[in-house]
């Protein structure tokens, strides 16, 4: 991101001027208190939000491209790239474990042969093969959220932005969340995510980017939490 800003439509200046670049395979928290900018910050990344002024870049897969700047219909084709993981989940509620992870692949005109083999691996991956015919509303929060994850990873994007993925867990719920998304990192998949898990942060030690009032304040490689709450 290069001098980015987010005005949104009512006046809030939500970003001034960030600046920053993450490389890939990095794993990354970005923390801050409430109303800080780290959603908008997570949203512009993934072209959820526009941003007012500036440039984000996204390099994946020898490809690069100007989010900021990118077409409306070319953004679903730039969304393959980027897998997002959100505080509730998400699932659809009326599919099936593995329905809710093929879906991905389906909507993405994957040949249908190709489909089954990669969800069992990625629900595998998140230790959820034997769920695949559960519904969401009969798993614990934390299946569902590796069910999401399974989900963001399964077209293999090139880096996984979180907006709070433990938000609704209990401690030891999140701690194995940020264990899926390490094994996911591991194999070489970059990581963003935004938390208010102060645990978490000083406990597994990677780069901390703070922001506050819209501004980065802190950006640290093995940081800390740095604050209260
Ligand atoms: N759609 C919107 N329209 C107007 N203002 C918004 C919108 N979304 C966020 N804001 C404002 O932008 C600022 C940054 O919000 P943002 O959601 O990015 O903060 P955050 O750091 O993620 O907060 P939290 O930790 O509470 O989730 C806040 O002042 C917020 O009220």
């Amino acid at each position: 991101m290069q001098d980015v800003w987010k005005t949104y439509p009512n006046g809030t200046v939500a970003l001034q001027g960030i600046e920053v670049c993450i490389k890939s395979g990095e794993f990354v928290y970005v923390v801050g208190p409430s109303g800080s900018g780290k959603s908008t910050f997570i949203k512009l990344m993934y072209r959820e939000e526009t941003a007012s002024k500036g440039q984000i870049m996204l390099t994946a897969d020898g490809e690069t491209f100007a989010i900021s700047r990118i077409k409306e219909k070319q953004i679903p084709y730039v969304r393959r790239k980027i897998g997002v993981v959100f505080q509730d989940f998400k699932l659809l509620p009326r599919l099936t474990v593995y329905e809710n992870v093929a879906f991905a692949m389906e909507v993405i005109e994957t040949p249908v042969k190709d489909i089954k083999p990669r969800v069992m691996e990625v629900l595998e991956l998140v230790r959820l093969k034997h769920k695949a015919r559960s519904l969401p509303d009969q798993l614990s929060g934390g299946e569902q959220q590796r069910v999401a994850i399974a989900r963001a990873i399964v077209n293999n994007p090139s880096i996984i932005i979180a907006d709070e993925p433990t938000g609704n867990l209990d401690p030891e719920t999140s701690m194995d969340i940020m264990q899926t998304l390490l094994d996911i990192n591991r194999r070489g998949t970059t990581v963003v995510m935004a938390t208010h898990n102060k645990e978490i942060v000083n406990t597994v030690r990677k780069r901390v980017i703070a922001i506050e009032a819209g501004r980065i304040i802190r950006d640290e490689q093995r940081g800390e939490y740095g604050y209260e709450d």
